[in-house]
């Protein structure tokens, strides 16, 4: 009895404990411990080179841990009996068989994981491929390719869906519609664990953040509390009537920053505080503007001492192109 209620506590789930992968002498992942959750969207973020595209390889069994373990609903990769049906996977569009049409890919990916044929036309249906199912592979393009990898990932309506850079190469109506899908992936309470380079669309998409930086665990959190924790949040005011203001705020034991233009900023308390004590001395305002910074932001500052690979931005225009360096 305990051990069912215990296998179905982790169905769904992504569990890594202490998940290491060297490369002789390159420690890539290191010792990793986090668990990715059903209902929500998980992004998973990390500079260049920072162990993302090696520890999907390892929960998907393509690459052997050194040290530590990777569970999927609760068993090993190796030991799930027609994996795609437990896990789906985008993880190099391109990694697949050029030569075959876009349906016989996918029927190849069926047959050999008892999927019943019918679920090829379904998958072609949602990622909008229906029209060139016949088409040789090799012939799409980048965005088709996408999709075509992302059909191939929910082929065996799995529990857990797993995307290293979906949105690569889709334009803005494909970003858009892998979104949606993403979300409604979880919204039926599937586990979504994704990988993206791009901030804006990660801050869309995922409510739950897991970041790695040179292979290690930096975070491991929501995304409010990611961008909470990890950037400076105020408010902005002008006011024609500046000096009265300051006095205002001061008196109330509000710490001003007075920065260029005329503008003053407040950390540390609300634009309501703010807006009311103007008001209760009949201050007049032209901006109360709270400032909340960006998932890129906050990922820039939290990741800045692992980043690998970095330019040089204070490099004139002229030497751009020369001023890549490899941190040692
Ligand atoms: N087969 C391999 N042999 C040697 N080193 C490797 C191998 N695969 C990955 N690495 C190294 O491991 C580190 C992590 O690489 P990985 O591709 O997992 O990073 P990533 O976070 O996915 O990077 P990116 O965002 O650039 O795709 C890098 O320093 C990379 O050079």
């Amino acid at each position: 009895m305990a051990r069912a209620q215990t296998a179905s506590y982790r169905v769904r789930m992504i569990e890594l404990e202490g998940l290491t992968k060297r490369y002789g002498e390159k420690v890539a992942v290191n010792h990793l411990t986090f668990t990715v959750r059903p209902g929500i969207v998980t992004g998973f973020l990390g500079p260049n080179g920072a162990g993302k595209s090696t520890t999907m390889r390892m929960m998907l069994g393509l690459d052997r841990p050194t040290a530590g373990d990777v569970r999927i609903d609760g068993q090993h990769y190796d030991h799930l009996k027609d994996p795609l049906k437990y896990i789906g996977a985008l993880l190099d569009a391109k990694a697949m068989h050029g030569g075959r049409s876009a349906f016989n890919h996918l029927l190849c990916l069926a047959q050999s994981n008892g999927i019943p044929k019918a679920r090829v036309d379904e998958v072609l249906d949602t990622v909008g491929l229906t029209s060139v199912a016949r088409k040789k592979a090799k012939g799409f393009s980048l965005g088709m390719g996408q999709r075509l990898g992302i059909a191939g990932a929910l082929l065996g309506d799995p529990r857990i869906l797993m995307f290293d850079e979906p949105v690569n190469g889709l334009d803005p109506e494909g970003i858009h519609w892998i979104r949606n899908l993403m979300k409604s992936l979880a919204g039926q309470g599937r586990t979504v664990f994704v990988s993206s380079h791009l901030m804006s669309e990660m801050a869309l998409t995922a409510e739950h953040l897991v970041v790695i930086g040179q292979g290690r665990l930096l975070a491991d959190t929501s995304m409010a509390d990611f961008i909470a924790q990890n950037s400076r949040s105020y408010v902005r005011i002008r006011s024609p009537q500046r000096e009265r203001l300051l006095d205002v705020l001061h008196e109330a034991g509000i710490t001003v920053v007075e920065s260029g233009s005329g503008t003053l900023e407040v950390d540390g308390a609300k634009s309501e505080q703010i807006g009311e004590l103007a008001a209760q001395h009949q201050l007049v305002l032209h901006e109360l503007s709270p400032q909340q910074a960006s998932l890129e932001d906050a990922f820039m500052q939290l990741t800045a001492e692992s980043v690998e690979y970095h330019a040089h931005t204070d490099a004139p225009p002229q030497q751009w192109g020369g001023g890549w360096n490899k941190e040692t």
